[in-house]
């Protein structure tokens, strides 16, 4: 068995990371070489085409990448109109736009041609839509698809997925209204509740998500379907775009927008803070028939087993969930997000985690470290979460008996066998998330 070094998605990697650099305290000898990072590199990577406006890497339009979409466009034999862009990923653009039809705004994921390899992204969608029992929970925080269908365009066969229109990630929040990057302990309980509960709906529908963070947890908004297109258009603000050039001066390829579209931003207010949250993008995601091989999750929140190329299952989201629900308390990841390798990442698992490599990955790690296998560090996943919370600097509303349950909560989740990992059912029944 050999380490899978799996590429790291670049977008994913900064985004998560660029806020955690600066504050990244290390209990390790290890150094990790930081870097900042902004869109408008990607713009400058560009080969023949340039644009002024921060938006998705024009590099991406062309043969097997993302459709050519503009402003007005409707798509579905005359069904959706294209109003504003809401975002977008590695893989996709996302537009809202008009259901004529229905009368309401919708969000359209229009994924890129060549998507990602062996996505399961529709299937999964389609089960989930099937599947939805409204009396369950957690089904009300899945995001959830009201149509899809395939989008022929001059870069391809693009799936396009009809979505309910969400506001702004937990991310995005911490991002634009937390001074101190930390959000309130009881909004960090009720989000990491709600991920959890989320979390046991889509496995007991077998599941996995495979790419849990927080920039893929969304508040959802108040409906907006009452307004007629004029009202939505003004609330949104007219949609700021740029015109595409080719440096060589020549006309546009057809594959090629004839502008790039800065994505909306919703405003982060505080009136989110008791909005539900729901899980997005199932790009990642796997039914449990159907396992992948492997998977792209962010280098930080990847469990273990995918390093180790081992078979995966739904449990890989528990060990992210125990990443997450330390971020959210916290503010900080517990992984070094920056410029981490499989390696690094392995070894900042076993300086934190309470339990060793299980036997069958030993001999593999020991031929990549040079360190023996189990050599933790007397720094425990505890102390590094109290370290890390009540650093004096920063908001600290919850207790220590708070922090201590917190890392018992995470401890339970990152275990590097997936088998004794704690299930988000198990967490769930914990007093702590039950006001006890
Ligand atoms: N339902 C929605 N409502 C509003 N905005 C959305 C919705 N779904 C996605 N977005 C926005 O579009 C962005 C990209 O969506 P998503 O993460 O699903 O795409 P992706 O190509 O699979 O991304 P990645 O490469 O990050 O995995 C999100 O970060 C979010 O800003």
């Amino acid at each position: 068995m050999s380490i899978n070094v799996l590429p790291v998605r670049p977008r994913i990697l900064c985004l998560i990371g660029a806020r955690s650099a600066s504050r990244w305290k290390r209990i390790s000898g290890v150094s990790i070489l930081r870097h900042s990072f902004s869109t408008t590199t990607y713009q400058m990577d560009q080969l023949s085409y340039y644009c002024g406006i921060d938006a998705e890497p024009l590099h991406r339009y062309g043969e097997g990448g993302y459709h050519p979409t503009l402003l007005g466009d409707v798509l579905k034999d005359g069904r959706y109109r294209i109003l504003h862009k809401l975002g977008w990923g590695g893989y996709s653009t996302v537009w809202a736009a008009r259901d004529l039809r229905e009368h309401k705004y919708v969000a359209l994921k229009i994924s890129a041609a060549e998507k990602r390899q062996q996505s399961q992204e529709v299937d999964v969608m389609r089960t989930l839509a099937a599947a939805t029992r409204t009396d369950q929970p957690g089904s009300h925080h899945l995001m959830s698809m009201l149509d899809n269908f395939q989008l022929e365009g001059p870069n391809g066969s693009h799936d396009c997925f009809v979505l309910e229109m969400l506001g702004p990630s937990v991310s995005d929040l911490v991002e634009t209204r937390m001074s101190d990057e930390r959000l309130p302990g009881k909004l960090a309980k009720t989000i990491a509740k709600q991920a959890l509960l989320g979390l046991d709906y889509l496995h007991q529908q077998k599941i996995g998500h495979g790419d849990l963070h927080i920039r893929n947890l969304a508040f959802t908004i108040p409906s907006v379907d009452s307004l007629n297109e004029e009202q939505f258009c003004k609330k949104l603000g007219k949609p700021e775009t740029g015109m595409v050039r080719r440096k060589d001066g020549k006309p546009l390829d057809p594959g090629v927008p004839q502008y790039l579209v800065r994505p909306f931003s919703y405003p982060a207010d505080s009136s989110l803070f008791s909005s539900p949250i729901k899980i997005i993008d199932f790009g990642e995601a796997f039914l449990s028939n159907d396992t992948p091989r492997t998977l792209h999750t962010p280098l930080p929140i990847r469990a273990p087993e995918i390093i180790f190329g081992e078979k995966l299952d739904y449990r890989v989201d528990m060990w992210s969930m125990g990443c997450l629900l330390f971020e959210l308390v916290v503010g900080q990841p517990p992984f070094d997000s920056i410029m981490t390798t499989p390696t690094v990442l392995v070894r900042q698992m076993l300086e934190m985690c309470s339990d060793d490599l299980p036997e069958r990955w030993q001999q593999s790690w020991r031929a990549i470290d040079n360190k023996a296998a189990g050599e933790n560090s007397n720094y425990t996943l505890q102390q590094w979460l109290e370290e890390m919370y009540f650093d004096g600097e920063r908001n600290e509303d919850l207790t220590r008996d708070d922090i201590i349950k917190v890392g018992e909560l995470v401890g339970g989740m990152l275990r590097f066998e997936p088998s004794t990992r704690t299930s988000a059912r198990e967490v769930l029944q914990d007093p702590w998330f039950n006001g006890e």
